[in-house]
């Protein structure tokens, strides 16, 4: 073991390409993080920045259709780009059953996890991967995750891994009336009264689920679970566990708030994608997951995306009020193919379409 940790080739080749991951390497019960996983100190959550007295709104559903509410999602959109809903409809057994299914896909020996590290995968809609890009991060994060974009359900059932494949496809199938409804509330106060086919493409014409694992690590502080990002999606339906970790930037400042778990609850999140249509009226806000000593944590984003062939830019309805476009027009496969070149780095990623 001793060679394993102190030699960083041998090192990645365990973690990296023989379906070990992180996990493997947390179950090794290390006692020293390697330095591989070692990120510089800008890279990690500064604990001192984190303000104990706030947090994002937490918004009851089960009235949608009263003014009230569908004005807090719009605020919450607005000022926070974050926020908990309960009583959001999806059943609760549909949220145990991916917690459930998230844990056996973990729980699988390397070799069968390894069948779908990239290079193996037999398509390219499903990856299990540690870190973020491990080709590109020089630092890697701590987690393993296995990316899975839906294209169809025969797709999903010939090449998704058993162990999961119909959770998955549940959950997503039991989301999307709540995404609608979010998305055409969130139109509504941009002057979109109905989701009719071409927005609707627009805004939730893909989907990409994640299953995210974050095995117990041995010097937390020094690592991160996730560096600091925005998603790329137009929202994101995030699913945790009651373990907790997750940071968010507050609106134009230097402080983060952290997203306590609530049984049975959903965490939303504004994407780029959003804020670019949006002409930056809803917030794609940095979040942040710090790796853990003691627990495994697992999370499961939806993330609800254009179609890769959409040109997006800020809406004509949102234009034609009289603002100024803050952003130019860009294929959506392009934004993305940029978002995965880089490792994390904030909010830069929305760059590319800054005009
Ligand atoms: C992803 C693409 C661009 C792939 O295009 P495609 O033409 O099918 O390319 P391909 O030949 O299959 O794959 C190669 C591309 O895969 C992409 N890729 C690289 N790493 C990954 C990865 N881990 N997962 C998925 N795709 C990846 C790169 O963009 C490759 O581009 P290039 O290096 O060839 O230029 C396309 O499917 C698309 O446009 N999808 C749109 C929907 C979508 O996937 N949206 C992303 C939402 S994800 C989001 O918002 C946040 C994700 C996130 C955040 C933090 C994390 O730590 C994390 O792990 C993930
Ligand atoms: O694990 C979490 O709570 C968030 C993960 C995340 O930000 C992501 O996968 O994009
Ligand atoms: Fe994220």
């Amino acid at each position: 073991m001793a060679s394993l940790l102190d030699n960083t080739s041998e090192l990645k080749t365990f973690v990296l390409v023989e379906g070990h991951g992180v996990k493997g390497l947390s179950e090794l019960k290390i006692k020293t993080l390697p330095e591989l996983f070692i990120q510089p100190v800008e890279k990690r959550l500064d604990m001192s920045k984190v303000v104990p007295y706030e947090s994002i709104p937490i918004i009851d559903m089960s009235n949608s259709d009263d003014p009230k509410v569908r004005d807090a999602i719009c605020d919450a959109a607005e000022k926070w780009g974050f926020f908990q809903i309960v009583n959001h409809g999806v059943p609760l057994s549909i949220i145990e059953d991916v917690k459930d299914a998230t844990h056996s896909f973990f729980a699988l020996p390397a070799e069968e996890k390894k069948k779908y590290l990239f290079k193996n995968s037999p398509t390219k809609n499903i990856r299990f991967v540690t870190s973020f890009i491990p080709e590109v991060d020089k630092v890697l994060e701590w987690k393993d995750y296995l990316s899975c974009f839906y294209v169809s359900d025969d797709e999903s059932m010939a090449f998704w891994p058993s162990v999961c494949r119909d959770q998955i496809l549940e959950y997503l199938k039991n989301s999307e009336s709540l995404i609608k409804e979010l998305l055409e509330v969130l139109m509504q106060r941009l002057g979109i009264p109905k989701l009719d086919e071409t927005n609707q493409g627009i805004l939730m014409g893909s989907r990409r689920i994640n299953l995210n694992y974050y095995p117990v690590c041995p010097n937390p502080e020094l690592t991160v679970g996730v560096g600091g990002h925005s998603d790329v999606s137009t929202l994101t339906v995030l699913l945790q566990d009651e373990t907790g970790g997750l940071y968010v930037r507050k609106l134009d400042s230097d402080n983060w708030v952290h997203v306590p778990p609530l049984k049975g609850s959903l965490t939303i999140n504004i994407g780029d994608a959003l804020q670019i249509l949006s002409n930056g009226r809803y917030k794609s806000i940095e979040h942040h997951v710090v790796a853990n000593g003691t627990t495994n944590r697992i999370s499961v984003p939806i993330f609800v995306n254009p179609r890769p062939s959409d040109v997006i830019g800020p809406l004509p309805q949102v234009i034609n009020r009289g603002e100024k476009a803050l952003y130019k027009q860009v294929k959506y496969s392009d934004y993305v193919k940029h978002f995965y070149r880089k490792s994390h780095n904030g909010k830069d990623t929305i760059d590319f379409a800054m005009v």
